[in-house]
């Protein structure tokens, strides 16, 4: 790859991430080779190669890979060896950051540009960059995900707190960080005077150990303290780390009591993680606890044709044949970022072929994706499991009894089958005993309004879907 190549991926890759983003972390990138499918940059310090190889490694691979310089992986060479973030985590100063593909492509925002010091706290905001991609716009909505939309809607819209903290929670991929960034983004429409920050729990921590390795805690507690909304995604992180979960109640409580904003995420409800404090759980759940259910067929669709468009205007004149998009929302599992990997790959095949890629191509292309979504949770999975968790005979599931012991479990299974599985009614409804698919309508929607009612179903269902999912 020449530097011109590199210049003219910059340039997409300034579209793709937004101004921001380019600056901090994309500009600063020196090109230095690409051999043997390992594109090698310079970087100023090892904190941005961790930043870079964390949340940009994909989209720039695929960049280089849309001008002829393709590349499996990035090697980011740290130019000079200041100590960095992972020296904050006890780990020797490295020289070089081994790139493995990020999962997704994450910018935080703070609101001013977030800089890349990895030095002692300097007065800068503590955020990390937003990703310019996660907006309310971009963000497609379904019924398993319409209440925490709701709910981050009314956050983004500023103006009084009404519940805080928002508590988003749910599985991989669903879209937890997509909302909290474009809260992040509505609130610095509205009033850019806001000061956000965006931040996962692991960077909390870091931000906190590095404080106290540098004796700075009062100003990181000022730091945090002075903040108009906070944000702190993946608490589960924090859990039993003790000292790290001291300081952040310390901060939630201040926040709180100032009145401004907490929005935190994880990947299960506040009671249900492990070795988190007490109080610092039932603080958690003072505000409004809302959860990204795991999508279903229309959803995924949904998604998948608002991505397609999205990838039609990068690509002009790419097609893909009738039916693609339907297949893929039926074949491919809840997670959403798999989603998007499949059809990013998809447009990337259908861009190297130059014509319209069919249903056939689609299947060879993405086989690998195929197979592994094929690992489905299987109605009769369910039943077994709903049967044993309350402890009644599996024949009961799709046998005629009607007592509530009964029913309500197979009602619960009935449940669990429509959201986990990609079967319709009348296929669920065959599978418990030939039952017409309104029963099964029924035995679904009796479920969903218990699960608002009575807690004790909700946290079965969960506990459930886990170990079903696992
Ligand atoms: N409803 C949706 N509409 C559009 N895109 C979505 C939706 N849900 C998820 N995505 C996309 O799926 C990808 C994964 O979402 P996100 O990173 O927000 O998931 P998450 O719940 O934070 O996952 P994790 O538990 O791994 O942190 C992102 O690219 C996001 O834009």
């Amino acid at each position: 790859m020449t530097n011109d190549t590199w210049g003219r991926v910059k340039s997409e890759l300034l579209d793709t991430v937004g101004r921001n983003n380019f600056s901090n972390w994309i500009e600063p990138l020196e090109f230095i080779e690409l051999k043997q499918g390992v594109a090698t940059f310079s970087v100023p310090t090892s904190f941005m190669a961790n930043w870079v190889s964390r949340n940009f490694s994909d989209v720039i691979l695929h960049h280089l890979h849309m001008n002829d310089a393709t590349a499996s992986r990035l090697n980011l060479v740290v130019a000079n060896q200041r100590p960095a973030a992972q020296a904050v985590a006890g780990a020797a100063p490295q020289a070089q950051a081994p790139v493995a593909p990020a999962p997704r492509a994450v910018g935080v925002a703070a609101s001013e540009p977030a800089k890349p010091v990895a030095g002692a706290l300097d007065g800068e905001l503590p955020g990390a960059p937003l990703d310019a991609r996660f907006t309310f716009d971009s963000f497609v909505v379904g019924k398993p995900n319409e209440l925490a939309h709701a709910a981050a809607r009314r956050v983004g819209e500023g103006g009084p707190v009404t519940f805080n903290p928002l508590f988003l929670y749910g599985g991989v991929g669903l879209g937890k960080t997509h909302l909290m960034h474009a809260i992040a983004h509505e609130l610095k429409i509205r009033s850019p005077e806001l000061r956000v920050v965006y931040l996962s729990a692991e960077q909390f921590m870091y931000r906190f150990v590095q404080a106290l390795r540098d004796r700075q805690m009062m100003d990181f507690k000022q730091l945090f303290r002075s903040v108009d909304v906070l944000m702190v995604d993946d608490v589960q992180f924090i859990a039993g780390k003790d000292s790290t979960q001291e300081e952040f109640f310390h901060t939630f409580n201040a926040l709180v009591d100032q009145n401004k904003q907490i929005i935190i995420s994880a990947d299960r409800a506040p009671g249900e993680i492990k070795d988190l404090e007490e109080r610092i759980k039932s603080r958690l759940q003072c505000g409004l606890v809302v959860d990204l259910h795991p999508t279903d067929y229309e959803l995924r669709l949904g998604i998948l044709q608002s991505k397609a468009d999205t990838f039609r205007l990068q690509y002009p004149g790419l097609q893909i044949a009738d039916g693609v998009l339907e297949f893929l929302a039926q074949r491919i599992s809840n997670n959403v970022r798999v989603l998007e990997g499949a059809l990013q790959r998809l447009f990337a095949f259908a861009s190297l072929v130059g014509r319209e890629i069919t249903m056939e191509q689609t299947q060879d292309c993405l086989a690998d994706i195929l197979r592994a979504s094929d690992r489905k949770v299987t109605v009769e999975e369910i039943q077994r499991r709903v049967s044993e968790h309350y402890n009644i005979r599996l024949s009961d599931m799709i046998g005629p009894k009607r007592v509530r012991s009964i029913a309500r479990p197979r009602q619960i299974a009935m449940y669990l089958s429509k959201h986990l599985t990609s079967r319709s009614l009348p296929e669920i409804g065959r599978r418990f005993g030939g039952r017409d698919h309104t029963t099964i309508m029924h035995g679904v929607k009796k479920i969903e309004e218990l699960k608002g009612l009575d807690n004790q179903i909700a946290e079965d269902l969960e506990m459930l879907r886990r170990a079903l999912e696992a």
